[in-house]
Parts: structure tokens; C-alpha cells; sequence
């Protein structure tokens, strides 16, 4: 048996970044770039207003005050969009509103609240207003580049493409970006037991849960989710359904026919196309394929990676968990552990398995004043991979060392948040 260190290292070993693509810019929301995002133009492009107001030259309005109101003439009016550059003399303003150029012949703004018309605004520029304030030098202009300049650097590469990046990106005048693409992902649940959901049931056969389960939860990592197929025990139309979906993902996920049954299809079939099968040292999960698979073609080019997971549902989901995650978000170019670690404390006991380190889907039950979580097993019966029924009311795997015979009320163990 190896230990699932041994073989999370050996999958990140082969899970480096996908190679870059170039998107326009939206369509990389939620990506990794993989090069920097440059300012094209400066931010502001334009010294613009900060308030809506009137643009004056300070000189005209020295010593204004609500006592002594200064009168000037309005010439021009700007609204938020216009090109207009309208000369003002001394005496003269232009009506302005927030956002628009500032007149070049203008060194202030003064707000609508600092006249005696006050916000009392019609469509129609005034001919005249009453400054009562004095405006201080530059007052509610917003400087061209006082943002970014062009060429200043926006985004570095590894940054994540989130909402206000795009924005920021866009703002800068950037339409592309250079990203690491979601890995596209097929799935593929093996069993003669499995029938599609809502199928009438004969004795033995089960409705195939795994597909949609990692479905959802390859949807939910943010990788892009190509296929999803369900394949008998047979190897020889297992294979050629591989080969056919292998072309376009960088990822198959299988589900069952790893472990040493007569029928084991998945394990039968690509133990000799690039999969290695080992037993890894936790529960559930003991079973685990991994590998990259061996093109037919002859093209010469490597085929997707291949997680090959137990057919037991809480196997699934843990091994997902423990193993696929972490890849998937390496292949995404993203860096850092692939959960949230936080310390929970039993507050029921249960059994552990001798040698091999557990995974025991939990509930958290509240927070301590030390940010420990008061924790308790989500599925009755312990442990058990095949208990379904209850493994949506986790939001936590208890991680029990490989050494404990059980965990006791009051006893500390690492914990990994987990959607619920
Ligand atoms: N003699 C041994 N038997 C088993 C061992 C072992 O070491 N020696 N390991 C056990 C462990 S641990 C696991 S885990 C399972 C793994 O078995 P397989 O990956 O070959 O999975 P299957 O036999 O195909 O199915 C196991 C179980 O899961 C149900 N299943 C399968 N697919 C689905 C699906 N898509 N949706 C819902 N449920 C599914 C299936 O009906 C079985 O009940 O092997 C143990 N045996
Ligand atoms: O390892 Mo199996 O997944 O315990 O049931």
C-alpha cells in the first residue's frame, strides 16, 4: 500500500499547467492568466470632473463666499461623453458633469451645492451662476493617469481573472487575455448494475449515482464538464468508448471496476495502456488507478490523465476530494492548498480502520472561541463507502491518522471544508 501523500505527489507530478490559450477577456472570468495585463491607455484617459458642476478658472473667483456670491457666465455645457474643449475667459464657466472632460482652460470644478442655484438643475445650462466658495487648486478634477499609465501593469501573470480584474483590465483599455483554460473533463461510471436515474429497478440493479455526482462536483471545481457516459463490464466497448472521448478532454474520470473482482473492467483494461493500479493507505478509497492513457492512434501524443476511483459512492467523493480536485485546480494553473484546513473536535466517537488513514465525512456543529469545530459523522454507520443516503449533509472530511483504532469524544483532528 502507499500513502496518500505517495500518491497525490505522483498526480501532481503530471499535473502542471495546461497550456495557455488566448480568450477575449470575459470569457477568462474565474481563469488563471498566464501572462501580464498591460494599461493600453492611461486611467483616467482624460482629466474629467469628480462632481457635477461648473468648470472655472480659480482666478475669477477668488474671495468667493456665501456673503459675497461671485457671478459668472456660463459659455458651454459638458455633458459625460462629449468632446468638446470649450475656451473659457476670464468671468466664464461651463456647465459639467461628473465624468466629463475638463475644459483646458479650466484649473477648478465647482459644485452644483457651492452656487446659490444650489441642485435646483434644469436641462438648459443657466446664463449665470453665483459662486460661494472659493474652490481650492484642482478641486473635484480627477487627473489623467492618476490610475494607471499606459504600460503600468494591471494584472501579473498568476493573478486570477475574477469579476473586478476583468474590469480593471477592460478599464485599461486590454481585450484579450492570456489564460490557463479550465481542463475539460469526461466521466465515465462502469458497471452491468447501473441503470440511468428513474429506470424501473430489477433485483441488482442500482440507479448510477457516481456520474451525476461527479458531475456536480467537476461543474463545481470550475472545470469544464465535455462528457459524461455510463460503459458495461465489458472491456472491449469500454475501451472504444475511451478512445472516442480521449480526443478532445485532458481529463477522464472512472468510476468502479478498480479492485480485484472477476468483472473489474476499468483495471482489466488499462493496466496495460499507461494506468497504474495501487492500494493507497486511507478509507474509503483504498483502490485508485492513475496514469496517463496510452493513445492508439499512433500519434504519438500523450492522452488524457486517467483517475480511475472506486465504484463505492463515499469512495467517489473522497477520492475526488483528495486526489482529482487538487489536479484539476494545478492543471487550471492555480496555486495553494485545494481546501480550507481547520482543526475539528469529536463530539461523538466512531471506529477507525488499522492501517490506513480515514476520511470520514462530517458535519460541523458550531465554532469554539478558538475557531475549532465541534464535529460529528454525517453518514450512520461510520464510515462505510457505500453510505449515500446522508453524504450531502457533510460540509467537512475528519482526517483520522492511519495509527488510531478510534476516534474519541473530545479528540482534535485536522478537517477539510467541503461544500455541502
Ligand atoms: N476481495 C476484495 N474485494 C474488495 C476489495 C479488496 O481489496 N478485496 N476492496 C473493496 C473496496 S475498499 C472497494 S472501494 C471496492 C472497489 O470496487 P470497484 O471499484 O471495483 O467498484 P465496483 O465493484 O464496480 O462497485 C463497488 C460498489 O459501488 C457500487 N457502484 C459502482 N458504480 C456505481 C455508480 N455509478 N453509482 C452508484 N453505485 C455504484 C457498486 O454497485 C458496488 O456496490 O471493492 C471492494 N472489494
Ligand atoms: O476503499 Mo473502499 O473505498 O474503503 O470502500
Amino acid at each position: 500500500m502507499v500513502s496518500l501523500e505517495t500518491h497525490l505527489a505522483s498526480v501532481l507530478r503530471e499535473s502542471g499547467p495546461l497550456a495557455p490559450v488566448t480568450v477575449p477577456i470575459e470569457q477568462g472570468l474565474g481563469l488563471r492568466l498566464a501572462a501580464d495585463i498591460v494599461a493600453v491607455h492611461a486611467l483616467p484617459t482624460v482629466d474629467n470632473s469628480a462632481m457635477d458642476g461648473y468648470a472655472v478658472r480659480r482666478a475669477s473667483v477668488a474671495g468667493a463666499s456665501p456673503a459675497a456670491p461671485v457671478r459668472l457666465r456660463v459659455v458651454a455645457d459638458i455633458p459625460a461623453g462629449s468632446g468638446d474643449d470649450p475656451a473659457l475667459r476670464d468671468g466664464e464657466c461651463a456647465r459639467i458633469m461628473t465624468g466629463a472632460p475638463v475644459p483646458s482652460d479650466a484649473d477648478a470644478i465647482v459644485p452644483f451645492e457651492a452656487t446659490t442655484l444650489g441642485t435646483d438643475i434644469a436641462t438648459a445650462a443657466p446664463e449665470a451662476i453665483d459662486v460661494t466658495n472659493e474652490p481650492r487648486p484642482a478641486a473635484h478634477i480627477r487627473r489623467r493617469g492618476e490610475d494607471i499609465e499606459p504600460g503600468e501593469l494591471v494584472l501579473p501573470a498568476g493573478a486570477r481573472l475574477g469579476a473586478r480584474a476583468v474590469a480593471a483590465a477592460i478599464a485599461a483599455g486590454a481585450t484579450t487575455a492570456v489564460v490557463v483554460p479550465r481542463p475539460r473533463v469526461a466521466v465515465v461510471s462502469t458497471g452491468d448494475e447501473l441503470l440511468p436515474a428513474g429506470a424501473p429497478l430489477t433485483r441488482g440493479r442500482i440507479p448510477d449515482s457516481n456520474s451525476p455526482l461527479l458531475a456536480g462536483l467537476v461543474t463545481e471545481a470550475g472545470a469544464e464538464l465535455a462528457r459524461v457516459e455510463r460503459a458495461g463490464d465489458e472491456p472491449g466497448p469500454f475501451i472504444d468508448a475511451l478512445y472516442a472521448l480521449a480526443r478532445d478532454v485532458d481529463v477522464v474520470i472512472t468510476t468502479g471496476g478498480v479492485s480485484v473482482g472477476a468483472f473489474d473492467v476499468v483495471r482489466i483494461a488499462l493496466e496495460e495502456r499507461g494506468v497504474e493500479f495501487h492500494k493507497v493507505a486511507m478509507q474509503p478509497g483504498k483502490p485508485q488507478g492513475f496514469g496517463r492513457l496510452a493513445r492508439s492512434d499512433g500519434e504519438g501524443r500523450s492522452g488524457p490523465l486517467m483517475f480511475c476511483l472506486p465504484g463505492n459512492p463515499v469512495s467517489v467523493f473522497v477520492s475526488f476530494e483528495a486526489f482529482v480536485r487538487p489536479a484539476l485546480r494545478a492543471l487550471a494553473g492555480e496555486v495553494g492548498p485545494a481546501h480550507i484546513e481547520r482543526v475539528g473536535i469529536a463530539s461523538e466517537g466512531w471506529r477507525c480502520p488499522p492501517g490506513r488513514l480515514q476520511l470520514m465525512p462530517v458535519r460541523t456543529l458550531g465554532v469554539d472561541g478558538n475557531g475549532r469545530s465541534a464535529i460529528a459523522p454525517a453518514t450512520a454507520g461510520g464510515s462505510g463507502s457505500h453510505l449515500v443516503a446522508r453524504l450531502a449533509r457533510a460540509d467537512a472530511l475528519a482526517i483520522a491518522p492511519a495509527d488510531a483504532a478510534d476516534v474519541r469524544v473530545g479528540d482534535e483532528l485536522t478537517i477539510w471544508e467541503v461544500l455541502p
